[in-house]
């Protein structure tokens, strides 16, 4: 559905002393039909960028871009226009009209492309049962909630019957529980309409919770992609590690580890991670049945994905080097993954 080759975008500056800016370096991505598609990474790092290239609101310097069959990195004027009508988008402040109802912000997209008003009626009341803003049609921007104000947004991107929606951080301004409601209409439009949603966060928890694969960007380069799972597993580079601790790690267990390191000089921390099935064996339980060891569980938590559930778990464990040795490999047999923290010697 969507294909990058060798794309970069350099910024000139205004500036003699600075060079340009390279936001986007050399990337190449395949995104599928149907597919939801994160792309996460910090302030800078080209996500911005890299997105307004897929609908043209940017050119790339060099690269091509192809979305729905068409080439939009080279395409202009009529075409690009023909072409946009394919691929939508939805923005962190929702980029409403404030002086229009949610009613007629809907029915925008729908004027401008001369679809008929009895249609147009039709198609606007779809889209209003469609994002659960029933009642609402009335109502101004202002008088709505966060939540609300990005439905009118989704609804009004959906108008047009779209193959693409990007999402430039849309749930970025909205509270925890807001966003969670925002991501579930996501992945029902999605499932419902088939349609290839391209999100860009940098919140590893919009990744972790709706989306099937992901790029990690940093220096306007892709440093790594895959299946979610796939990366929470085996997260290669040292950013994604990072992004992979936002959702995996509560923000206390450093502390606890480094707490029991101090006080229990002996034995191994040992981080555990578990994939789908995994996270249902019972593993402790066999290592204190079958090793001469003590177990102590420090902290755990189990996420759930598009693909499976995911789990980290910190344990201690003590007794002889020897014990310990042929529990880490009993447990690599079980294929859970483990890394040992440190070596308390
Ligand atoms: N129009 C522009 N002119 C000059 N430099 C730009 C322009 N747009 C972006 N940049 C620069 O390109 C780099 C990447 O910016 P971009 O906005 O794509 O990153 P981002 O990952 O989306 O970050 P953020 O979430 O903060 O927007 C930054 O160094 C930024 O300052």
């Amino acid at each position: 559905m969507i294909t990058l080759s060798k794309v970069s975008k350099v910024f000139s500056t205004k500036s003699l002393q600075s060079q340009p800016i390279k936001a986007v370096d050399e990337v190449n991505l395949t995104i599928n039909k149907g597919e939801i598609f994160g792309i996460i990474g910090y302030s800078g790092a080209g996500k911005s960028t890299l997105i307004r290239m897929l609908n043209g609101l940017e050119t790339p310097s060099t690269g091509s871009v192809v979305v729905a069959g068409n080439t939009i990195s080279s395409i202009k004027g009529r075409n690009l226009r023909k072409a946009r009508q394919e691929i939508s988008m939805i923005f962190q402040h929702f980029n409403l009209l404030w002086s229009r109802t949610v009613h007629d912000n809907i029915a925008f997209p729908l004027e401008i492309a001369g679809v008929k008003k009895s249609e147009r009626q039709k198609r606007v009341n779809e889209l209003i049962k469609l994002v659960g803003l029933e009642g609402r049609e009335n109502a101004y921007p202002s008088q709505l909630s966060g939540g609300q104000k990005q439905r009118v947004g989704i609804a009004r991107a959906l108008a047009n019957n779209p193959k693409v929606l990007l999402c430039d951080e849309a749930t970025s301004a909205l509270d925890p529980q807001t966003t969670d409601s925002i991501l579930e209409l996501l992945v029902d439009i999605n499932n419902r309409l088939g349609l290839t949603i391209v999100l860009i966060t940098h919140e590893m928890h919009v990744i972790r919770k709706i989306c099937h694969r992901v790029a990690v960007m940093e220096g306007g380069r892709i440093v790594e992609q895959g299946p979610v799972l796939d990366v929470f597993q085996n997260p290669a580079a040292q950013i994604t590690k990072r992004f992979v601790q936002q959702v995996t790690e509560p923000a206390e267990t450093k502390d606890t580890v480094d707490h029991l390191l101090e006080n229990y000089p002996q034995g191994k921390v040992v981080q555990l991670t578990f994939v789908g099935e995994n996270t249902e064996s019972p593993l402790i339980t066999k290592l204190i049945r079958n090793f001469q060891l003590d177990v102590n569980i420090v902290q755990g938590k189990i996420s759930q994905t598009q693909s499976g559930s995911y789990g980290t778990l910190f344990i201690h464990m003590d007794g002889s080097d020897e014990e310990i040795s042929r529990a880490i490999t009993y447990i690599k047999e079980q294929q859970v993954g483990v890394e040992v923290i440190s070596n308390a010697e």
